[in-house]
């Protein structure tokens, strides 16, 4: 069961915002600011939502995720025949606000080829708010990952190398995710050669205030478990890093590195004495990387929130291996993912008129998508693929704040299960 109970916990302070205009100011760098062309998304879709009778239009073929606020399903538009993930969100528990916020800043996002695509539809039913997502047949990448064995190093740098280039376009444009986490990745096939990363229900503008999030799950970071804060927060990138992070330990390993990035956790514990010098032996569940692959997970890890690297330095390593041992070809260095160099994923002032104009003129209806035989927006970049293989998993579950909180039957890694 998902549940996102940070959507119900953590309210954004009402602050003097900018009253959307129909023609907004580029900023002196050329392209327009988030908080402006997302405040116009927003108001544009709101304008444009339409009440209407899911049946009509979708064929439901099944459920492809469930959470606490709604579900995802797969679903066939009568008209078209195009396969969708439609997303729904419960209307008890998620406010129209909400709703506009993820369906806008998945539309603002969607342009990057490693993240999401959208379809220009958004309605709400009796019950829900919905809108349309394309289809990743593989589902999420935490289905693929072999439970205590983790992925093949080159199919793990693969994925690794799409979703730094999607979370680097989002924190380009000042936004942070707040939800990196496997079953938030999306492919498309089980070599994982096309990724993408999804679920905006949390992102939110970097520097934004927050209040604390009750309970954690292994991706949070340390600062964000500190139970003793009670001031709330500034969102800042380097919380996505950190869950960046401990994603990489988990498609590697097959394990978590630890329950909680807190001082009651040994596990935990036994990484800062490592990580900040104080002692040189290397926790054992991190024995089985070179030193090349530690030198990338201090500086992602870096305990200290000030000192933690951005994603995009994860490019310098992949020309190196990343583990010792060379079983299930982990002694690739990563195939085409392997030293390249990031992409200008930054799209222009343009890009974005363009964006803001074509919803203007586009109804948010699946009646209309159909009529103008639209499938996706049309800005959106051709999809570049890369390459490589995965498989299932286990020792380590799918997490959430709740089932963390209750215990659950979640492993994290242990001496005995990973010492080499
Ligand atoms: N476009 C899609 N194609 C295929 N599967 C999808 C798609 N979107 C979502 N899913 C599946 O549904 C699950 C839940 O989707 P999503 O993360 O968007 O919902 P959520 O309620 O926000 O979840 P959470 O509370 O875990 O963040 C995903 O983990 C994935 O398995």
């Amino acid at each position: 069961m998902y549940e996102r109970r940070e959507r119900k916990n953590v309210r954004l302070q009402t602050r003097p915002r900018p009253r959307p205009s129909s023609r907004m100011n580029s900023s002196p760098h050329g392209s327009r600011a988030s908080v402006d062309i997302l405040e116009e998304l927003q108001l544009i879709a709101a304008q444009n939502l339409e009440r209407l009778d899911i049946n009509k239009y979708y064929e439901v073929i099944r459920e492809l995720g469930k959470g606490t606020y709604g579900k995802v399903d797969l679903v066939v538009h009568k008209i078209r025949g195009t396969k969708m993930a439609l997303k729904f969100l419960r209307k008890k528990t998620t406010k129209l606000k909400s709703f506009l916020r993820e369906y806008s800043i998945s539309l603002y996002l969607s342009p990057c080829p490693f993240i999401i695509n959208m379809y220009g539809i958004a309605f709400e039913t009796d019950d829900y708010y919905v809108f349309a997502q394309e289809f990743a047949p593989a589902g999420d990448l935490f289905d693929i990952i072999p439970p205590q064995v983790g992925l093949p190093e080159a199919v793990a740098k693969r994925c690794v190398h799409q979703v730094a280039i999607g979370l680097d376009y989002l924190h380009c444009k000042k936004l942070v995710h707040r939800d990196i986490k496997p079953e938030n990745i999306l492919i498309f096939d089980r070599e994982c050669r096309k990724v993408k990363l999804s679920d905006f229900g949390m992102t939110r503008r970097a520097g934004s205030p927050v209040k604390r999030v009750s309970g954690t799950i292994p991706y949070t970071a340390p600062e964000l478990c500190d139970a003793s804060r009670h001031e709330g927060f500034c969102v800042d990138a380097s919380t996505d890093v950190w869950a960046f992070g401990v994603l990489l330990f988990c498609m590697l390993t097959g394990n978590f590195p630890w329950e909680k990035a807190m001082p009651s956790d040994a596990f935990y514990e036994e990484f800062v004495r490592w990580q900040r010098r104080r002692t040189g032996t290397v926790p054992s569940q991190w024995r089985r990387f070179t030193d090349e692959a530690l030198r990338m997970f201090r500086r992602l890890l870096s305990v200290e929130q000030e000192r933690r690297c951005s994603v995009k330095e994860v490019f310098s390593h992949f020309n190196h291996c990343w583990m010792l041992d060379t079983q299930n070809g982990n002694s690739s260095s990563g195939g085409p993912a392997g030293g390249a160099p990031p992409l200008d994923m930054s799209s222009s002032s343009s890009e974005e008129d363009v964006l803001v104009d074509r919803l203007k003129h586009q109804s948010l209806s699946p009646a209309c998508a159909a009529a103008k035989g639209s499938v996706m927006m049309d800005t959106h970049y051709s999809s570049a693929s890369t390459n490589s293989s995965p498989s299932s998993t286990g020792s380590y579950e799918r997490v959430n704040r709740e089932n963390n909180e209750r215990g659950g039957r979640m492993l994290v890694a242990t001496s005995i299960e990973i010492c080499v």
